[in-house]
């Protein structure tokens, strides 16, 4: 495993658990104040855990939330810097990252838009070679077109360097296709663990007549209930149902969405 986190405990933290392999995308999300940062903040080692212990296999590049780096820098500088702090520097990887996203290096980072500070420290963080890639709401300030560019490279780094990734997002929507691996948090627990195919193979909404109870075996997620009809999502790999019931998959995002309202 590249990325372990054993019965970690930190401030709003509970016993949180997980194991990722290595050349996995993990996709962590939940609501605010639920503990992606400073689960984050840990497995980088900013901080210690009061109860458990992780682990991660190889070099690790972590670029938090608000993206730490000198205003008065110029681009070319913060590349400067990376290659003298950096035991391993593959400039090539950095400055391929910039020409993606057509960054000009001689602006001063204070000048730099939101997204454009975004790629560079992004490729600030490829240029470090690492194992493993944490971001923390690495997409928060690109726009929806820069967005997709940004998963779409970084798959493609993930899949040429066998790199595992861990990212924390609010944009649920934007996951599937890209993280194969989920984790959902609230309120510090680890509701969700899970690999995203099978997550979605096993969570079921069933809609039907008013009913107090799901008309299928298994967890039940969530119930809704109306005057007339009732619906529940079902942990329950896919069951038949008979009319009037009528069964469909979710998408990812109602499946977080679920949990997360289950868990108020
Ligand atoms: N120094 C601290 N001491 C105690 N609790 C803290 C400290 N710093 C943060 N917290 C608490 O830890 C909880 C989790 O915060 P964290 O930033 O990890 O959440 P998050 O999931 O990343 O939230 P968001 O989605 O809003 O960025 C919050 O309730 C926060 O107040």
């Amino acid at each position: 495993m590249s990325v372990v986190a054993a019965g970690v405990s930190k401030w709003a933290l509970r016993d949180v658990s997980f194991e990722l392999p290595p050349g996995s995308v993990t996709a962590m999300v939940g609501s605010n104040g639920s503990g992606k940062t400073t689960l984050l903040n840990v497995l980088a080692g900013h901080l210690k855990p009061e109860l458990g212990h992780t682990s991660i296999a190889g070099r690790v590049a972590y670029v938090p939330q608000h993206k730490p780096m000198y205003k008065s820098f110029r681009v070319k500088d913060v590349l400067e810097f990376g290659r003298r702090m950096n035991d391993i520097w593959d400039a090539d990887r950095a400055e391929q990252w910039l020409n993606r996203f057509r960054i000009p290096r001689k602006l001063q980072i204070e000048d730099l838009s939101g997204g454009e500070r975004t790629h560079v420290v992004l490729a600030l963080a490829l240029g470090s070679r690492p194992d493993v890639l944490m971001l923390d709401e690495p997409l928060a300030e690109l726009d929806p077109l820069a967005r997709r560019k940004v998963m779409r490279e970084l798959l493609t780094e993930v899949n040429d360097k066998g790199m595992t990734l861990i990212f924390s997002t609010h944009a649920v929507g934007e996951i599937a296709g890209v993280a194969d691996r989920l984790l959902v948090l609230s309120r510090g627990r680890l509701l969700v663990d899970g690999d995203a195919d099978e997550l979605l193979e096993e969570h079921v909404l069933y809609t039907g007549p008013h009913a107090s109870t799901s008309p299928v075996e298994g967890h039940v997620v969530l119930a809704k209930h109306g005057r007339a009809q009732s619906s529940f999502l079902v942990r329950s790999g896919g069951q038949r149902i008979d009319e009037p019931w009528t069964a469909r998959y979710v998408t990812l995002e109602e499946l977080v969405v679920a949990h997360l309202e289950r868990d108020l």
